[in-house]
Parts: C-alpha cells; structure tokens; sequence
C-alpha cells in the first residue's frame, strides 16, 4: 500500500472512531440530562407554581445579572416591581433563588433553628473566611457561637467607650484636611478597621501602622471579586474562575488581608505567652453615675440596639453574673485562652474567626456611617434637629460621650434606624433549604434545595409598612410608628439564632463615631438620595463614593 493509500485509511479509521464517539455521546448526554430533569421534577413543578420573569432554557434568568454591579442593583429592584407577589423567583443556570420580602416569610426563615445552613453562594468566602462564624454551620457553628457571642455582651462592650471616642477623635482629626466634596467611605473604612484591632483584637494604637487602611481597601476589592462570582455564571467554578486574571487578583488580595490577621494573632500569643494581662476590664466596666435600668435597653422606645425590642437573641441574655469573669474577655483574647489545649478552638480556627469578625465588623459599620453621613448632608433640617440634641447633651464641652451620653441621643438613634431601614447595609441575607417550606403570606411552597434570600433592601421599603418607603423619615421610628409593626419588619442585622454577633457593638459604636463628627462638623451634600447609585457587592454601597463636604462647627472638640 502506497503512503497515501495508507494514510487515508487511518484518517478513516480515525473519523471513524471519533463519529462513533459522537454518536454515543449525544444520546448519553440527552439520557443524563433526561435523568436529571426527572429527579428535579419535584423542584420544577413548586417552581412553576412561584412568579418570576421568564429565563432562557438552561442559564435561566442569568443574563439579567448583566453589566455593572449598579446597574444589576436596579435591575432588579425594577423587575421586581413587575411582580405584586412578596415572593420571586430567579433561575441563575440550574439553581433557583426565590426573594422574600413579607415579613411574616421572613420571621419563618430568620426565627427557625432548622433553616439556618448558609447558601451555597457563601462557599466562595470560604478561602478568605474560612468556616468562621457567618458561613459554618451545624454543632462547630453552635459551638463557637456560644463562645463568641459573649465577647460581645454590653458589658464588654461598656468597656471599649474611651477607645471609640479616642479613634472618633482620630478620624476628625484626619477629616479637617478636606476642605471640597470627598468620598467619606475610605475614613470610616479606615477608622472602624483600627477600632476593631484596639477593641476586639486588643492590638494598641502604638503597635499599627498602616496595614489596617490596605486591609480595607483589599476587603473592598474582595467584595468586588465575590460579587462577580454571584452574578456571573461563568465565573462560578472553581476550575474556570482559577483561569481568570481574577484569581491571581484574589490570591494578593488574600496575601494582604491574612497578613493583617496573622500578625494580629501572633503579636496577641506572644503577649499571652508573656503572661500578659488579659483584656478582662473586669473594673472598668461600670459608669458611676449611670442608672442600673439603661443597662438593658437603648433610648428609642420598642427598639433595642437596632433590632424590635420584641425580639431577643443570645446577645440579649443577661447571664454575666452567672459565668463570671471568663465572659467578660475581649473577643482574641477569650478566643486564645479558650485555645488552651487545643480542645475547644484550633490556631486554624481562631485565625477564621479573626477573620471573619475583622470582615463583618467593619465594612458593614463603614457603609452605615458613610450613609449616615449622606443622609445628614442632603436633609439639612434633620441635621440641625441632630445638632440641637447633641448641644442639649453636650452644651459647650468638649468631653468625650459616655455610655450615659449615647442612651439620651434618641434623635440621632432614630436617624441610624431610618439609615438603616432605607439602606441596610448587607441588602440581602440568603439560606439554603433543606425541606420545602411553606410561607405563610401566600402559601406557595418553596421547595428543598432552593435558596431562599430574605431582601431585607426590598422588605425595609414596602409602603404598606412604611408610608413613603423612599422618604428619609427618623419619624419612622416613634415609639407611635413602631408599635404595630410587625418585630420582622425592621431586620438590617438579620434576626433569630443567626443573627447579627456585633449588634450592640455596631450600635454603640455607630452613636459615638457620629456624634463625635457632627459636633464638629455640619456635613453638606450635592446631590439626593434619588440620585444615589447603589450597588450591593456583598454590602450595600454608593457605586460614585460617599461624596460630601464638611464645614468646621464653632464649637471644636480637643483633638
Ligand atoms: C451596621 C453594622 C452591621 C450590620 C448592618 C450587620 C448585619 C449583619 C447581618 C444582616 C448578618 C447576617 C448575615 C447573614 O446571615 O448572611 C450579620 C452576621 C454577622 N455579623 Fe454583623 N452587622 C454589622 C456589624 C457587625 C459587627 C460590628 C460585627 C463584629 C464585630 C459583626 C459580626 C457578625 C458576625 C460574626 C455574623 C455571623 C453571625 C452568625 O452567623 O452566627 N457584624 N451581620
């Protein structure tokens, strides 16, 4: 046989061979994913049965997460107004998200000891958080809850006022170079960040340096990361994402924030090695002059740190005297103690934890503050009412606020709420189910598998709960206006067995940072709320910054 001869025999044999491949393939692929229709037929049939706009066969709705993370944002606000049902659907691909917003859904989801499993789109936190506290779940995350939730009890908590209003001091330091509009985020960034390393991590001012400002814009462009990988299907699988330039981008952005926490962790062991003394405050946690009945509850009546009055949780339980001293200790150092022997928590997973509160500890309070701030600048007559509060409280010193100072700020309080309420700043709060559920509202039942998103964003604007939903209104929050609003109506720290670890925390640092910049300056703002452009990339945030400007006030608190 010629050459020629020869190799046309094996082109045909090779045609041959792959054709026959090709002719097995496709059936199996057709009999696979006949197969995988039928075992989710259950899903489909309750889905169907739940409103949401059409999808496309196989990638779903994907394709309405399009674009930049603030044009998604409005996206679906706006399609969601297509809808009158409190419950949505969205297909991303083949897993089906379902939207809630009645608060009667959501007191069944955020009050349940059942549905508390994360969503599989938490599982791209997991390198940066690990299985810390906000993603694990099952008997680690009761456990390790039970033994951080104390850490921040109002008693600890009492103990950290000198250095909030020390750090308040610092950020109207740094705030006095501005003199034209800027973006108030990257201050509150940095400033949170440091207080929680002085507060939480016990780490002194005298020790950091520059690193907490690069953590926070590292946390920053981590959420970006994150958010692409929720809205962008491709981008899902590991095995596509580790091709990308993101995931080179990650891995520095990682190398940044985890060279925070290590050091962190290992500055506090080598202390505790020394035999330092543990950051306990046992004595330092009272206020002489304050009434024992504010220990419980904060100044706007039905509402007690950010959540109904009428809802408790663990942060709500009043055992310090019960367990003594070991309760009291700061978040690291209860953790390092608790480490001894290596039974209770590993090194691994302190550093999670570290991780995990540094994260949720202070972008989350950055974005309140700088909506805060955007909100005193565009309504100037609530600002002057804030102003006149703090005068009535602090008259013409410059003394820092005590634990007393933030119980009389109930104006100022209701204005955090009403923040809160129109701009939660973690917009949406999702779980997976392990069962079909049905909800109360309407009875339509979400089937097992799904993930279901309580759209805290959506739930906290219903005009049939707050009149005006799109109005900046502190009088939302009269003791008169909340009285008959249902407990679930109000959730920006989620509710129930998961909720918020750093509520109270949040709360009293929020008053103190706030108030510290109002009474030296009057913040001003050019543009309205209407003209804000949001984008939630994990947290709720202003996609053109938090531009304001700032005014020096008469009366200049010591620096
Ligand atoms: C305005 C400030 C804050 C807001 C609005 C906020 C909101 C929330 C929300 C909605 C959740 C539930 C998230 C979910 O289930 O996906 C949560 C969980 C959590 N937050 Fe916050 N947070 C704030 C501040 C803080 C602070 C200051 C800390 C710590 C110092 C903190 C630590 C945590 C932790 C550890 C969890 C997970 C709790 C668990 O799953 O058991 N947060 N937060």
């Amino acid at each position: 046989m010629s050459y020629a001869a020869a190799e046309t025999v094996a082109q045909a044999s090779t045609w041959g061979a792959s054709s026959l491949f090709y002719v097995l393939l496709v059936p199996a692929v057709v009999l696979w994913y006949a197969y995988w229709r039928m075992s989710r037929r259950h899903l489909y049939e309750l889905a169907d049965k739940i409103a949401g706009p059409k999808g496309l066969p196989l990638i779903g709705n994907a394709l309405e997460f399009t674009g930049g993370s603030d044009d998604i944002f409005k996206r679906m606000i706006k399609r969601s107004e297509e809808f009158q049902d409190s419950i949505i659907k969205v297909w991303i691909g083949p897993r089906l998200l379902v939207f809630l917003y009645d608060p009667s859904d959501v007191e069944l989801i955020l009050s349940s000891h059942v549905h508390i499993d994360k969503a599989d789109e938490y599982k791209f936190f997991k390198p940066w958080l690990g299985d810390g506290l906000l993603i694990s779940t099952g008997q680690k995350w009761r456990s390790h809850r039970k033994l951080i939730a104390p850490t921040f009890h109002l008693n600890v908590l009492k103990s950290f006022i000198d250095l909030f209003n020390a750090n308040s001091r610092a950020v109207v330091d740094k705030l006095k170079r501005e003199t034209g509009e800027f973006d108030c985020h990257d201050y509150m960034s940095e400033c949170t960040v440091e207080i929680l390393l002085e507060t939480a991590m016990g780490v002194s001012k005298s020790t950091q340096d520059r690193s907490g400002f690069e953590y926070a814009m590292a946390v920053m462009k981590m959420c970006d990361i994150l958010h692409l990988r929720h809205t962008k299907i491709w981008l899902r699988p590991d095995l596509l994402f580790n091709f990308t330039q993101y995931a080179k981008l990650q891995n520095n952005l990682l190398d940044i924030i985890h060279g925070l926490t290590k050091k962190v962790i290992k500055r506090k062991k080598e202390e505790f090695k020394s035999g330092k003394k543990l950051a306990s405050f046992e004595n330092e946690v009272a206020e002489p002059s304050e009434p024992a009945k504010h220990t419980q509850t904060t100044s706007v009546e039905g509402l007690s740190f950010g959540q109904s009055s009428g809802l408790k949780d663990d942060l709500d339980v009043d055992d310090d005297a019960a367990v003594g001293q070991k309760k009291r200790l700061a978040f690291l150092d209860l953790l390092l103690e608790s480490a001894q022997g290596g039974v209770v928590i590993s090194d691994e997973e302190i550093k999670e934890q570290v991780d995990t509160i540094m994260f949720e500890g202070h972008d989350t309070t950055a974005a309140g503050s700088s909506f805060f701030l955007s909100a005193m600048g565009i309504h100037q007559d609530i600002q002057d009412k804030v102003v006149e509060e703090l005068d009535n409280i602090f008259g013409d010193s410059d003394r820092p606020a005590t634990f007393q100072d933030t119980l009389e700020m109930k104006y100022l309080e209701r204005c955090l709420m009403e923040t809160l309420r129109m701009f939660p700043p973690v917009p949406i709060i999702a779980r997976q189910l392990k069962q079909d559920v049905t909800m109360p509202s309407s009875g339509k039942v979400v089937p097992s598998g799904t993930t279901v998103i309580v759209a805290t964003y959506k739930l906290h604007r219903r005009a049939d709960i707050y009149p005006n939903p799109d109005k900046f209104d502190p009088d939302n929050f009269l003791p008169e206006r909340s009285a008959n609003r249902h407990y679930y109506a109000f959730v920006p720290f989620s509710a129930g067995p998961r909720s918020c670890v750093g509520r109270k925390y949040a709360m009293l640092k929020l008053k103190i940072i706030l108030s510290t910049i109002l009474r030296n300056f009057r913040v001003h703002s050019d543009l309205k709320e209407s003209d804000f452009k949001l984008q939630a990339d994990i947290i709720l945030k202003r996609a053109e910054g938090f531009k304001v400007r700032l005014t020096p006030r008469k009366r200049m608190a010591k620096a």
